[in-house]
């Protein structure tokens, strides 16, 4: 498993083009034996987002270039070949907030809070959020926060489905590396279908999205790793399933 801490607090883990490039170059290289990433703020916040001083003196041009950078490593997290958790504390704002939106798993804990400056900012956002974030919590909730600018508590994050595990306090990061722990004990083809099939099955019109279910059914348990799992739990070699 590998921790990645988003390590700019003094500006609150403000999303530099450094600190993008270097989320960039960890999922590019990610060793084959790391089986699970947890993305996390070093300090009190997980980011305040995009570096605000970076946009003072973009043109349009540049502007349009620099999103795009931050959509395809947001894409890098999102279709990684290894699920990625996001540990969320203090502020999860703007591109913050766009980040952790890439992530499968999101774990906040009772600091967190969410939200959009962008109105306020006079921009709007620019690193996959209106696709992404509208497909947790809905367009209804993401326009009232682009409007008003109205701050999401912790608990209304995890009531409204953005993030799926709300911890004590100081609890999410050691919450995302159990997590963490736990998804890379997979089979690395139910982790490949969840995390490849899964969202385009989900899009899909339902008999596409029945046949490649069916499909990728198949070829998971058709692999050795399934046959071995099974008759592991046959065998009663394998934990039962047990209410935590
Ligand atoms: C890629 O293409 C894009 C991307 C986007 C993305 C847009 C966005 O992300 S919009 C959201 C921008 N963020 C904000 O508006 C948040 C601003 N920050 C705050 O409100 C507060 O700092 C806080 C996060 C609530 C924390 O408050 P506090 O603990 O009191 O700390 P401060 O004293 O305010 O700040 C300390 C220090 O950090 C600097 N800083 C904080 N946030 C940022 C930031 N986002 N950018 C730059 N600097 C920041 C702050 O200035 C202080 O610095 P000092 O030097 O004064 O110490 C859209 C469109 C696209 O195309």
């Amino acid at each position: 498993m590998l921790s990645l801490g988003l390590n700019r607090p003094a500006k609150r883990n403000a999303l530099n083009d450094g600190i993008i490039l270097a989320i960039q170059d960890c999922f590019t290289n990610l060793p084959e034996s790391v089986g699970a990433v947890v993305i996390h703020g070093i300090g009190d916040h997980f980011s305040s987002g995009l570096d605000l001083s970076e946009l003072t003196e973009q043109d349009a041009t540049e502007g349009l270039r620099h999103s795009q950078m931050w959509h395809r490593v947001f894409d890098r997290i999102q279709y990684s070949r290894v699920p990625v958790i996001a540990a969320l504390k203090g502020a999860v704002i703007g591109g913050g907030l766009e980040l952790a939106c890439a992530a499968h798993i999101r774990v906040a804990e009772p600091s967190a809070y969410f939200a959009l400056p962008e109105g306020q900012r006079g921009i709007f956002v620019g690193g996959g959020g209106s696709v992404r974030l509208p497909r947790l919590i809905g367009v209804a909730r993401m326009t009232d926060m682009m409007l008003t600018g109205r701050v999401y508590s912790a608990t209304e994050g995890a009531a409204y489905g953005f993030s799926q595990y709300l911890t004590e306090a100081g609890g999410a990061l050691p919450k995302a590396m159990e997590l963490a722990e736990r998804v890379a004990a997979n089979a690395p083809l139910t982790n490949f279908a969840v995390l490849q099939a899964l969202p385009m099955i989900a899009e899909a019109n339902p008999q596409t999205g029945l046949l490649m279910e069916s499909l990728m059914a198949t070829v998971a348990q058709s692999d050795k790793e399934a046959k071995q799992r099974i008759r592991a739990f046959l065998d009663r070699k394998t934990a039962k399933v047990k209410p935590t």
